[in-house]
């Protein structure tokens, strides 16, 4: 390796930041105007005023909170960076450091073992030395069939895992790879490799047969046996899938990564934390069969699409100037699913193109759950400078097994693995590590590993990991380097935005807010973007029932909120409206986006603002109360057909809990009656003087409207199986008459 050549680099944006500083002066500027505005309302004599005080104070809550979101959003638009390495300056695989990789699958009915299978055979292919590359998949269902998939993983990898190197094949997931284009044949056309690759497809269709027989096989069973549910109670399962490197390699046998199953024990008297505490029991056992320096977690939905990650990630790892304050670097998340519309933004587009960008430029980016290279002495410490450290201060931490102490001193090396006798021990230790009272009185949890506190343990660990003065980096290669599948429905995404609201306002409303729990420990940009995250939901949802409904119920009494097109005044709310929308419209195009991407995040942040942030936010609050136990229900990665076609031709799915349709419709109706009526009312009882003092109210319900105009299609005028269902619309109604009869009784 040349030491003078740098192994990455970091490039600010700087056109970015002149025009974001900008605008953000200019934006700010007239925020003033509009707060001197509202708030001379109440200096005037209250005999003057045209005005009730309560829509008006209301009105101007929703514009302060939404300006207060939107100043803390400033810190993502700083110091934008992005980053390129340059992993052919890497030393030489023998100086490399090793890596754990941990996946993570919770039940085989949701999540096909086929497609887990994938995953784990993607990382065990990644491009590193096998003897360096362990990989560990957490099964939290406990399930036979994802057991009996992983040994069939197993055979199909170590014909696989030759072929991709043989080939160099780019994409290793089998499934991407069979199911991709041409361009997946690589350089190779010659007829010894089309006879190689028809082999290997064989192959591969026969794996998934034996895949599908072995949960046929297990459905039965289970069927036989009453379908006693042991999801939630069964002893702990640990299993080396090929005990490697127990003795000499022949010459021709193929190098393989480690690969074990482990399934940590669950009992119902016992708090199992989700994905947290599976990582967690992840983190005990990999530390005694391979204690890698760097761990790679990955959702099971989320497979390897670039075999080089692992090394672009060690580019930073392996630099001795950034690596000892380095705690992971975060690749994004991206989906092989995303549509040409994308309506739900399931890619969740600004985080990753744009915020994580801007908190790379500061202390780096969350932890974003998974696809990220993270060092393990930056969740459990590492021990070997503080000699005589106390033996049962580390027990109170870590727990009671020496064994596991011993590898947080550096310079372990865990040699357990090799011959029977240790290994049988071995899989003793590790199964005290795996069972689910080993934490007891320990502090797993909330000092060491992945913390619990909330269900969305990734941004709270990540908090945690800055807080103590940790840094992370994020990169962001042209080819994706992990691909999952996107939710593409409105009610997965409804059930999983409530989750993440939940876990973000549980952290918002607790000790641990951001605002008490992290100043001086961070700086003020990076704490900015902490708690714009945990307070989105709150901060998004709050000002959005009030613009839903506000100016509305004001509009039909004849009340006018908005200064007059005529006043000077009105230029500040054109001035804001404008310039909100433009700026997003200019982000969105300097970043890949194109104009009905704008539309379609407009729609989605206002829809998900009235639905799941609501949700989520009560539930954190119902939660805090003690009255709600906190939930990770996860995902459904099994797709319906139909489902997909609506999502890819950029149609509404409107099954959906009436929970979440319920809100969204009585808004709509609201702001048809009050478009309708106020407008009628202007006409006929005005005989049209009073249009120029409410034009903005008009304005806003039109705009709304529009904006959401597939809801009223859903309701009215589509016929197909997704449309909302009249029972939605009717309780809808029901309620939005409540709301235009109360609200107007109390507001004017
Ligand atoms: O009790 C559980 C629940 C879930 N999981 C696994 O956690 C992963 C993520 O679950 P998923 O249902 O796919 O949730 P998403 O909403 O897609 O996950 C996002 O949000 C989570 C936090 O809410 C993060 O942990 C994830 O990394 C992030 O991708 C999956 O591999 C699951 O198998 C478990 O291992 N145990
Ligand atoms: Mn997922």
């Amino acid at each position: 390796m040349d030491n003078s050549l740098p192994l990455h680099l970091c490039h600010v944006h700087y056109f970015s930041i002149i025009i974001n500083r900008s605008h953000a002066i200019l934006h700010s500027i007239a925020i003033a105007f509009l707060i001197y505005y509202r708030v001379s309302f109440f200096f005037q004599e209250i005999k003057n005023r045209t005005v009730p005080t309560l829509p008006w104070l209301l009105i101007f809550a929703s514009e302060l909170i939404l300006s207060f979101s939107w100043l803390l959003a400033q810190a993502y638009r700083w110091r934008t960076v992005s980053r390129t390495v340059f992993p052919e300056r890497l030393p030489s695989d023998d100086k490399l450091p090793a890596i754990d990789v941990f996946i993570c699958t919770a039940d085989p009915n949701k999540e096909p073992t086929v497609e887990v299978m994938n995953t784990v055979i993607s990382a065990m292919a990644l491009d590193y030395p096998p003897e360096k590359l362990h990989v560990y998949l957490s099964d939290d269902g406990g399930s036979a069939v994802t057991l009996g998939g992983i040994k069939e993983a197993w055979i199909f990898a170590r014909s696989w895992l030759p072929f991709c190197r043989m080939y160099g094949i780019k994409t290793r997931c089998p499934e991407a790879y069979f199911s991709g284009s041409q361009n997946n044949h690589g350089d190779f056309n010659c007829s010894k490799f089309m006879a190689e690759r028809q082999k290997m497809e064989e192959k591969y269709e026969m794996f998934k047969e034996r895949v599908r027989r072995v949960g046929e096989k297990h459905c039965k069973m289970a069927e036989a046996a009453a379908a006693i549910n042991n999801r939630s109670d069964h002893p702990s399962v640990i299993e080396v899938i090929q005990e490697y490197p127990n003795r000499e390699l022949q010459q021709d046998e193929v190098k393989m990564p480690l690969l074990v199953y482990v399934a940590r024990e669950k009992r119902p008297s016992h708090h199992h934390n989700f994905k947290a505490g599976a990582l967690n029991v992840l983190l005990r056992v990999s530390a005694m069969m391979s204690n890698s320096p760097y761990i790679l977690v990955l959702d099971c939905d989320m497979y390897c699409n670039d075999p080089t990650s692992a090394r672009q990630a060690m580019c930073y790892h392996c630099d001795p100037e950034i690596s000892p304050s380095l705690a992971f670097v975060q690749f994004p998340q991206k989906f092989r699913n995303i549509s040409k519309d994308d309506i739900y933004d399931s890619q969740i587009r600004s985080i990753f193109k744009i915020q994580w960008h801007g908190l790379d430029g500061l202390d780096g980016p969350v932890v974003s759950g998974t696809n990220f290279y993270i060092k393990r002495e930056a969740l459990l410490g590492s021990f070997s400078t503080q000699e005589g450290i106390d033996l049962s201060v580390l027990k109170r931490s870590f727990g009671e097994s020496n064994e596991f102490i011993k590898t947080l001193c550096q310079h372990y090396n865990p040699t357990l693995l090799n011959g029977r006798e240790s290994s049988s021990m071995l899989l003793e230790e590790v199964k005290v590590l795996a069972s689910c009272s080993y934490e007891n009185q320990t502090t797993w949890g909330t000092k060491v590993g992945i913390m619990y506190f909330c269900v969305v343990e990734d941004y709270f660990t990540g908090f945690t990991l800055h807080r103590n003065g940790w840094k992370s980096v994020y990169l962001d290669p042209p080819r994706p380097q992990f691909l999952g599948t996107c939710t593409s429905n409105f009610n997965e995404l409804s059930i999983q935005w409530t989750r993440w609201t939940s876990g973000l306002v549980q952290v918002a409303i607790s000790r641990f807010c951001p605002l008490i729990y992290g100043p001086l420990r961070m700086s003020l940009l990076q704490l900015m973007c902490y708690t714009e995250l945990a307070f989105l939901p709150l901060l998004s949802s709050l000002p959005l029932w009030g613009f839903a409904l506000i100016p509305q119920l004001c509009l039909l009494n004849g009340i006018p909120l908005y200064p007059e097109v005529s006043d000077p005044n009105f230029s500040i709310f054109l001035f804001i409206f404008i310039s909100a929308l433009s700026k997003h419209l200019y982000e969105i195009l300097i970043t890949g986006g194109q104009i009905r991407t704008w539309k379609n995040e407009w729609r989605i942040w206002m829809i998900k603002s009235v639905t799941c942030y609501s949700y989520g936010s009560l539930d954190a609050i119902l939660n805090k109360l003690g009255l709600r136990e906190a939930s990770f229900v996860p995902t459904n990665k099994v797709t319906d057909g139909e489902q997909v076609k609506r999502y890819e031709m950029g149609i509404f799915d409107f099954q959906a809990a009436t929970m979440y349709l319920a809100p969204l419709v009585t808004i709509i109706l609201v702001n048809i009656a009050s478009f309708v009526g106020g407008v009628v009312r202007i006409m006929v009882l005005d005989n049209g003087d009073h249009w120029k003092e409410m034009a903005v109210q008009i304005f806003l319900s039109f705009y709304i409207l529009i904006t959401n105009y597939a809801v009223i299609e859903g309701m009215i005028i589509r016929k197909d199986k997704a449309k909302i269902s009249y029972s939605v619309t009717l309780l809808s109604a029901v309620f939005s008459g409540i709301i235009l009869s109360v609200g107007s009784a109390i507001l004017c």
